[in-house]
């Protein structure tokens, strides 16, 4: 079996992606993959030094977590013109459709560069020649273009964890010539719904005048290459295992006392604008406002962790939502009930596993997203017995394959607030219907399905 290695922007340490909070998607389906397959994981250390590490820092691989890890350091300013600047102000936003929020500087976009170079550099040596190279999101995107001048000969794959946009929303971003024209480089390029690698030939066949054949084969800047969807997804056995043994944690039984037999809602994303909260915080005061039975008899838990502090963006939503949830806990709260609770810390991804088999509800409502792995989390943790109901946006990649969920249209808070009312009052049957055919489509195309077909696809091309 060849040997994978992984680079990605962020290297979780293995304690963060399994047990603490807020780790983010892309590291938990990392470490998922890895611990199976083994391999090297390759990327930022998550520190910032004033001068990094002249080497960067290997760590070994362990019985428990069976493969290498080596990671870099990065300069303040690298950190704040490469993570901050360009992938978090200026990419982040188009990918989700909000170019109106980019902060355009072309500085941004030379230290984006140069820190992709920098990684190449360190990760060439470290290359066996019959690797297969699994690059990983949209802060690398240079990197395809820098491994081939570097000479690497490797086969190379990319796997996008956000939305492609629309090729005309993509096209706003000053450098998307230079962007495709780099991932062109790679054998296979993988999206997460059918919904990315539509707009990704479009730009192709519209944009850069390149052209899609048959078999997902793309001609395009002078390369040639596939281009396919791969739904990332979770262990649900394994997380199914893990909500019920936390459901006798000692967060749960708090969780279950405080409720005092109210049925509980519950939302778990980063604070991030992408993920609709103020929608959605809009959308459960319009449930106590239309169907007023609800008040004192369900409890709104919102678990949103702080994501990218320094960007100003986020500052703003973070705000916005102090905002509102004050606004409707003022409204409707009762000496002895607090509609909504609002916690801006993670939670171990363990304790996570018991809260969303404990709810009744959950609201999975971005405005867009790649995937959302809360999304199958939730649905993995029911009690089979007593399943309760995925509200779920159609803008989420997961909205693709989890069609028995009450799909719903953000923006539109109240049809949402409709929808919430529809899953409190569902009888068990069709509850459970609902829950078995989207726990079939989940372990049908589950984390090992996602690694092994992208990485099948990547020895075939
Ligand atoms: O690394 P951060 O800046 O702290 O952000 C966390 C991650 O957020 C994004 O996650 C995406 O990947 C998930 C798994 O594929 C997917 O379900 C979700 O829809 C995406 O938003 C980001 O793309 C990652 O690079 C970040 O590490
Ligand atoms: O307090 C928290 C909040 C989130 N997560 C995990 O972080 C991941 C979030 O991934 P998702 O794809 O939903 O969104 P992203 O943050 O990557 O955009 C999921 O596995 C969650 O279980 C966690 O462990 N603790």
């Amino acid at each position: 079996m060849r040997r994978t290695v992984i680079v990605s922007n962020r290297v979780a340490s293995i304690t963060e992606g399994s047990s603490k909070g807020g780790a983010g998607g892309l590291a938990v389906a990392i470490l998922e993959t890895l611990r199976e397959s083994k391999g090297l994981w390759f990327g930022w250390s998550g520190n910032v030094r004033e001068a990094p590490l002249d080497t960067p820092k290997h760590s070994a691989p362990t019985q428990a977590n069976p493969f290498e890890t080596v990671t870099v350091d990065l300069t303040p300013a690298e950190h704040s013109g490469y993570y901050n600047g360009y992938a978090n102000r200026i990419l982040w936003p188009v990918l989700h459709y909000r170019s109106d929020l980019m902060e355009y500087h072309s500085e941004h976009f030379r230290t984006y560069q140069r820190v992709n170079a920098n990684f190449v550099s360190q990760l060439v040596p470290l290359l066996k020649e019959d690797d297969l190279i699994w690059l990983h999101d949209y802060h690398l995107m240079m990197a395809p273009r820098d491994l081939r001048q570097a000479g690497v000969k490797n086969r190379i794959g990319f796997f996008l964890h956000t939305p492609f946009p629309s090729a005309d929303v993509f096209a706003t971003l000053p450098n998307h010539r230079e962007l495709v024209s780099s991932l062109c480089h790679c054998d296979l390029i993988g999206f997460q719904s059918p919904t990315d690698l539509r707009s990704f030939e479009d730009y192709i066949t519209h944009e850069a005048g390149g052209q899609v054949h048959a078999n997902e084969e793309f001609e395009a800047f002078g390369r040639q290459f596939r281009a396919q969807v791969f739904p990332i997804s979770i262990d649900p056995d394994g997380f199914a295992s893990a909500a019920e043994e936390s459901e006798r944690s000692d967060v749960a039984n708090r969780l279950r006392e405080s409720l005092d037999g109210r049925s509980l809602m519950v939302g778990v994303d980063r604070l991030d604008y992408s993920k609709g909260l103020p929608e959605r915080f809009l959308s459960f005061e319009h449930l106590l406002d239309r169907y007023p039975e609800n008040r004192q008899r369900v409890t709104f838990l919102q678990i949103a962790p702080y994501s990218r502090i320094d960007v100003p963006e986020y500052k703003l939503i973070r705000s916005r939502l102090e905002g509102l949830s004050g606004r409707i806990n003022g409204r409707f709260a009762e000496v002895d009930w607090t509609p909504l609770r609002y916690i801006n810390r993670g939670l171990a991804r363990r304790t996570l596993a018991g809260v969303l088999r404990h709810s009744r509800v959950a609201l999975v409502t971005p405005l867009r997203d790649g995937m959302n792995l809360v999304a199958k989390e939730y649905v993995a943790a029911q009690d089979p017995e007593d399943p309760g109901v995925l509200v779920l946006s159609r803008f989420a990649g997961a909205a693709h394959e989890l069609k028995e969920a009450l799909i719903v249209n953000p923006l539109d808070y109240e049809n949402t607030g409709e929808a919430v009312q529809r899953a409190l009052s569902m009888s068990l049957e069709e509850r459970k219907e609902r829950w078995s055919a989207l726990m079939d489509t989940i372990r049908q195309q589950d984390i090992t399905a996602w690694r092994r077909s992208f990485i099948a696809a990547l020895e075939a091309t």
